[in-house]
């Protein structure tokens, strides 16, 4: 991928958001907004031209899964349609690499504002860890909008086109059983921070926008942590 158009953005990209993501939510005006067993989803209520976009930061633990696991099912086009239901259609636009992809979703409307598609690149990375330089325990997904020629803006004009930035960023803990015995999925947690600021593109009313992020938020990370987990827990582990 390094000689692709795209790959220095790309780069820099994912490492603002690893960063970004490794910030505490103590520091500033994170505002907690719904919590399920071990999940914390945060707010900031932020407008930009007078549209909503509230960044999101939610981060959950989860056990018996790798961070590479859950990055994999996240970032990989086979399973999206089994866990995200807010879209309608999804398209592989290009297969940059093996770990970066461009995506064409369309997702479902939400009533009253008018129709969303959202046009991406998705980059899936291990993160050798710059304090910990032996954790090879990270793995980051990083979805960013872009331009592709073969879904133009002005093609049909019949969605409003979103800018997103979302990371997905998974950290493997692993608890060696006393006996030396080999590791198994009870000895396994994924601590996961996921970040997304989605910019609606078109106006929404605030009031809807901020009802959808409140109720589809913990929804969507609910459903991919369990999917994953069941898809995982009678299979090897992968690290
Ligand atoms: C008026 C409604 C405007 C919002 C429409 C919308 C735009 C984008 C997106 C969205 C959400 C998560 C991603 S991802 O994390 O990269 C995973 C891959 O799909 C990409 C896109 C969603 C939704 C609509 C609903 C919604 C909002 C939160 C969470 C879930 N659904």
């Amino acid at each position: 991928a390094q000689s692709h158009v795209l790959w220095p953005e790309i780069d820099r990209i994912t490492a603002e958001q690893l960063h970004y993501a490794r910030q505490g939510v103590g520091e500033g005006v994170w505002e907690l907004f719904a919590e399920d067993g071990e999940m914390r989803m945060y707010k900031r209520e932020e407008e930009v031209n007078g549209l909503v976009v509230d960044p999101l930061k939610a981060v959950h633990t989860v056990k018996g899964v790798t961070g590479f696991e859950m990055c994999h099912y996240f970032f990989s086009p086979d399973y999206r349609l089994d866990w995200e239901t807010t879209i309608e259609q999804m398209k592989v636009l290009e297969k940059v690499s093996d770990d970066t992809m461009i995506f064409l979703q369309i997702h479902k409307r939400v009533w009253p504002a008018s129709q969303r598609d959202a046009l991406f690149w998705s980059h899936l990375r291990q993160v050798p860890d710059s304090r910990d330089p032996d954790a090879q325990n990270i793995w980051i997904v990083c979805n960013h909008s872009t331009e592709h020629h073969s879904a133009p803006e002005k093609s049909n004009g019949k969605y409003i086109r979103v800018f997103l930035t979302v990371a997905l960023v998974c950290q493997t803990m692993i608890e060696p059983p006393k006996n030396g015995a080999q590791i198994t999925r009870d000895d396994l947690t994924c601590k996961i921070t996921y970040c997304s600021v989605v910019n609606p593109g078109g106006w929404a009313p605030a009031s809807v926008l901020r009802a959808v992020y409140k109720r589809e938020y913990p929804k969507f990370l609910k459903k991919f942590t369990h999917y994953v987990y069941d898809q995982c827990k009678n299979k090897p582990i992968r690290f």
